[in-house]
């Protein structure tokens, strides 16, 4: 049966040894490992990962190993200088503070970056050592970025899935990194690349069409011929689970004993590892002013902070420490009496009964992080009020802040704001409350940490169909030698050629596109042979075909078939056409010219084109959907079309079209060989044009409606080439 392969930097479960040197086993803290911790164990899954311990005998390695196994984890043992350098290092000094906004924090070091992409190559080779063919592979976070490449690289087959679990950051940000082509290099390997939030997505896209060149389609990226999609999956939690163990006996029994010592005082609640992404400072000081602003709540009102140690290797987090230690002490010492104490901090972890006693204690939730990819603290906290009393005042930086807009949303750096949200909560009304904790408690129960693994694997499963089916038309080497004796074998041949795309490359100078001479070749050639009449059918004006073929015996149709010459005959244009309507439209985009450096105007003798291939990237994006709505309507009355294609935008008659044009050598001939083949969106008129049994061939994407496709302009006249030299049909005399 088909498996899913997890993979994280973490397992689930962390190994370490007790003072006699035996290894224990504790669960993993941090969203990953509590999210999706309650899923990998249903079938016969398994998790990829590191054990959180350097294992130096093999005897314990190989304990430890077959303990993981029994779980269905799979060790992946990393050593002392790989955690250094990897996990600490590339990941937590390099990546994780641009991935939250804190650059100024980042390293940009060689040796870190080096031993990331070895440490991805590990967890590679495990990956493949683990996988069938059949499995899918789902990898996450930014730790293993380059892995989802370094997989495709060995299974070029695998169905891949990518999860970010950290904020995506703007192109901006992203952009100062030194290894930012290579990382998203990496991320592309995947089949279906996610995030938590819409703008993380956005983000990732716009770094994507900067950085490496490859624009999107509604969040469709086209990769080497391989569809990939990227959209945002924002991340639930076990509903189930955190609401039971809220009703659990050992939840409610430590409930009555904290309450003991606590007090009957009001409970504002803080969890967080201690990370500098998630505001620890800033949210004590903001408890500072509260306290001062609001005397009437001293001794009525503690924060219980609940700290959880992380990266403590790590100099920033070292520091962090002591920060907070500092300001716990002075916050305490300024205002602590007797008989209350301000903040009761605690620095370690908790195990799930004790986290559950103090989420139905608390009054409040202050959930008011700098930046977090998505924080499940908040959301765990929303399900543990089975009486629906509580306020969550939630940072609008957090991905959560997203799915939970009834609760108090605040500017993390706006401390007046979060004080007078601290007010503004304590003296709610338990209806007020119950309303929201109503739609945020449906909202969680729905979008559960079971729906979100089913939406991703099922989208997952979803975009490797659709790959398969757009695979049969890739024009494999039988379907070439079935077209190639089809074309010996006929009588009579039309083959109608794109030119930019087709058979040249697209460059962005259009004059410098001309015929090379093994593309010379090709036509002199083609056009020698009897019964075969070769259409150029293109875009480009009548003039420039001309010089740059005209001396063959090719037939054309030039401006997408306003000029049409066949064979023998003149240059011919529609007879009712008009030009008229240029006077009016010119102008308008001579406008968009003086305000886009760069772009410029092609005129033709029916047509219009703005070109932007030269613009900032982006800007040339924007101008064009202006200059589409803005001749929106006077395109309807003038009896015009505009069509946006690549890196242009096209004002023409209504009536002219490349199916048209072809259509009239399709209902004069008796051909019994009918090829076509082009590149951009003008060509599916030809193809649609073309009858059935035609060979219609889109040169790159696969999407078409074209019958087959081929990779790029080398390939079409590779065949061209084949063509010519397998017919054996007399040459013209
Ligand atoms: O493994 P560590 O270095 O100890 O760090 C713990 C994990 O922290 C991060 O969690 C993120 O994922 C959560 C769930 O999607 C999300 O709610 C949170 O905002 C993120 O920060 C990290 O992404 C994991 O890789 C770490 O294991
Ligand atoms: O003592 C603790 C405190 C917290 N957590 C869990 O750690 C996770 C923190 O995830 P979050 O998304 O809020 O932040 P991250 O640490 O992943 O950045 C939550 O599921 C908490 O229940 C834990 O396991 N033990
Ligand atoms: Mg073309």
């Amino acid at each position: 049966m088909a498996r899913t392969i997890i993979v994280s930097n973490r397992l689930p479960v962390k190994v370490q040894k007790d003072n006699k040197g035996e290894l224990q086993y504790k669960p993993s803290e941090g969203g990953l490992a509590t999210g999706l911790g309650s899923i990998y164990k249903e079938g016969d899954n398994v998790w990829v990962g590191w054990p959180g311990l350097y294992f130096q005998d093999e005897d314990n390695k190989k304990e430890a190993t077959e303990r993981l196994k029994d779980e269905n984890m799979w060790p992946v043992f990393l050593t002392e200088n790989e955690i250094k350098l990897y996990y600490e290092g590339f990941s937590n000094e390099t990546l994780w503070p641009t991935f939250h906004y804190f650059n100024q924090y980042a390293l940009y070091k060689k040796s870190y970056w080096l031993e990331y992409q070895k440490v991805n190559q590990k967890f590679c080779d495990e990956v493949v050592a683990v996988a069938n063919p059949d499995d899918t592979i789902w990898v996450h976070d930014y730790q293993l970025m380059l892995l989802p490449d370094m997989i495709r690289q060995k299974l070029p087959d695998a169905s891949i899935g990518f999860f970010l679990h950290i904020p995506f950051p703007s192109f901006e940000v992203f952009r100062l990194l030194p290894w930012r082509r290579e990382l998203l290099d990496g991320v592309l390997g995947s089949d279906l690349i996610g995030f938590h939030t819409y703008d993380d997505m956005r983000h990732f896209l716009s770094s994507v069409s900067r950085i490496n060149f490859i624009g999107n389609h509604h969040g469709q990226i086209m990769r080497d011929r391989r569809t990939i999609v990227v959209d945002s999956f924002p991340i639930g939690i076990d509903y189930d689970k955190y609401a039971a163990s809220a009703a659990s006996p050992a939840t409610l029994s430590r409930e009555v004993k904290f309450r003991t010592s606590l007090g009957d005082q009001k409970l504002m609640l803080s969890i967080d590892r201690l990370d500098y992404s998630k505001g620890i400072p800033a949210r004590l000081q903001i408890f500072d002013i509260f306290l001062s602003k609001h005397p009437e709540y001293q001794g009525k009102v503690s924060l219980l902070m609940i700290v959880v140690p992380s990266r403590d290797n790590v100099e920033k987090y070292k520091h962090l420490k002591e920060e907070v230690d500092l300001l716990v002490g002075r916050i305490n010492g300024k205002y602590g009496s007797m008989n209350w104490t301000p903040i009761h901090y605690f620095y370690r972890s908790f195990p799930l009964e004790d986290l559950s006693a103090f989420y139905r204690m608390a009054d409040v939730a202050l959930v008011t992080p700098m930046r977090d990819g998505m924080n499940l603290v908040c959301k765990e906290f929303i399900a543990s009020k089975l009486d629906k009393h509580g306020v969550l005042i939630l940072s609008e930086m957090a991905g959560a802040s997203k799915e939970l807009s009834e609760a108090i949303i605040v500017n993390p750096n706006d401390k007046h704001q979060v004080v007078d949200a601290i007010y503004e909560a304590l003296t709610m009304p338990e209806e007020e409350q119950e309303v929201h904790m109503n739609y945020m408690q449906d909202t969680l129960k729905k979008f559960s940490i079971h729906h979100w693994v089913k939406l991703f694997l099922d989208r997952l499963t979803g975009v490797k169909d659709k790959q398969k089916k757009m695979a049969t038309k890739v024009m494999d080497a039988s379907m070439k030698a079935k077209l190639l004796k089809d074309f010996e074998e006929s009588k009579e041949r039309l083959l109608f050629l794109d030119y930019d795309g087709t058979l040249v490359p697209f460059n962005s100078d259009p004059q410098k596109a001309k015929p090379d001479q093994q593309l010379l070749d090709i036509i002199s050639a083609l056009t020698a042979m009897e019964n075969t009449h070769v259409i150029m059918i293109s875009g480009r004006d009548k003039n420039t075909l001309q010089n740059w073929l005209g001396h063959f015996d090719v037939e054309f149709v030039g401006e997408h078939g306003v000029w049409v010459r066949m064979r023998g005959k003149e240059w011919k244009t529609i007879d009712t056409l008009d030009g008229t309507w240029k006077e009016e439209i010119r102008p308008i985009l001579e406008m968009y010219c003086d305000k886009t450096p760069r772009s410029f105007i092609e005129e033709k003798d029916y047509s219009l084109v703005w070109h932007y291939r030269k613009v900032e990237t982006g800007l040339g994006e924007l101008r064009a959907r202006e200059i589409i709505s803005h001749l929106k309507y006077l395109s309807v009355n003038m009896n015009l079309q505009v069509l946006e294609g690549n890196k242009v935008v096209e004002i023409k008659n209504l009536e002219v079209n490349k199916g048209k044009a072809s259509s009239r050598w399709i209902e004069k001939s008796k051909a019994d060989f009918v090829m076509a083949i082009g590149d951009d969106w003008t060509d599916e008129d030809t193809f649609k044009a073309m009858p059935k049994h035609a060979y219609t061939i889109k040169v790159g994407d696969l999407r078409s409606g074209a019958r087959f496709s081929v990779r790029d302009h080398l390939a079409v006249r590779d065949l061209l080439e084949k063509m010519v030299a397998q017919a054996k049909t007399p040459i013209k005399s």
